[in-house]
């Protein structure tokens, strides 16, 4: 089954902005897989339709089983429980640990207090910070804060694993770790979108990308 399926798919934003026009395609489910476009391609929207913060104006958005037009407001806490998503600017809270900011997600789906506890630590020993789960994440590097937001995104095992810009902040080799998480996640079988417009790193990835431009689809390959 794919996991995600545009099937002409527009976005027109109130004002009258198409952002996004007659986009197809499908990711299977376990695939990795880039977007990548221009600044103002469309790359954001995509991404929101998915996690349902937007809502297409034509076509239909399909993730695993769901049409999400069939989910109400009612229905979004649960649809983003199965999603994971990592921000370029990572969207931590200094005013707690690097534990506390990994657990919130399991805190407000009301997971017990003892299992939540195993899976932080878990999901911190995979993205390799478990030593700093005491710290705030203002004494880490940016590096580091991208990890422990990763480990946040992952946490819930989210069967997808979307990313905005993820390496936006990071210097090459920085940017390189982050891509053999994402890696490490694919190949346990979390399907993984990755918006992105570091062209090179992307090369280097060698994996399926779908580019836009304008708003539409204009490639979709290796
Ligand atoms: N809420 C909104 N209302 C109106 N226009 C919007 C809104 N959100 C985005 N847009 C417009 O839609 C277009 C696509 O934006 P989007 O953020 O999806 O692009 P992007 O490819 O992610 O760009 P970037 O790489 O700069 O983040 C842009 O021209 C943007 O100005």
């Amino acid at each position: 089954m794919a996991a995600i399926r545009f099937t002409n798919v527009g976005k027109r934003y109130s004002g009258g902005f198409d952002a996004l026009t007659g986009v197809d395609f499908a990711l299977e489910s376990g695939e990795m897989a880039f977007l990548t476009g221009h600044s103002g391609a469309g790359k954001s929207t995509l991404l929101k339709l998915i996690m349902l913060m937007e809502r297409p104006s034509r076509g239909q958005v399909q993730v695993g089983e769901h049409d999400l037009a069939s989910l109400t407001r009612r229905n979004i806490p649960q649809h983003r429980r199965r999603i994971g998503v990592v921000f370029q600017n990572h969207h931590l809270l200094f005013d707690r640990s690097v534990f506390d900011n990994v657990a919130l997600p399991l805190q407000i789906a009301g997971y017990d207090p003892a299992d939540a506890a195993r899976r932080v630590r878990a999901a911190l020993d995979k993205v390799g910070l478990l030593m700093r789960e005491k710290q705030n994440p203002i004494a880490l590097s940016s590096g580091e804060q991208q990890r422990v937001g990763i480990a946040r995104a992952i946490v819930h095992k989210p069967a997808l694993l979307l990313a905005d810009e993820p390496t936006g902040n990071l210097d090459p080799e920085l940017s390189e770790g982050v891509m053999r998480l994402f890696e490490q996640f694919n190949r346990i079988g979390t399907t993984v979108l990755i918006a992105s417009h570091d062209l090179s790193l992307i090369q280097r990835m060698r994996r399926r990308t779908l580019v836009l431009r304008g708003g539409r689809l204009v490639a979709d390959g290796c």
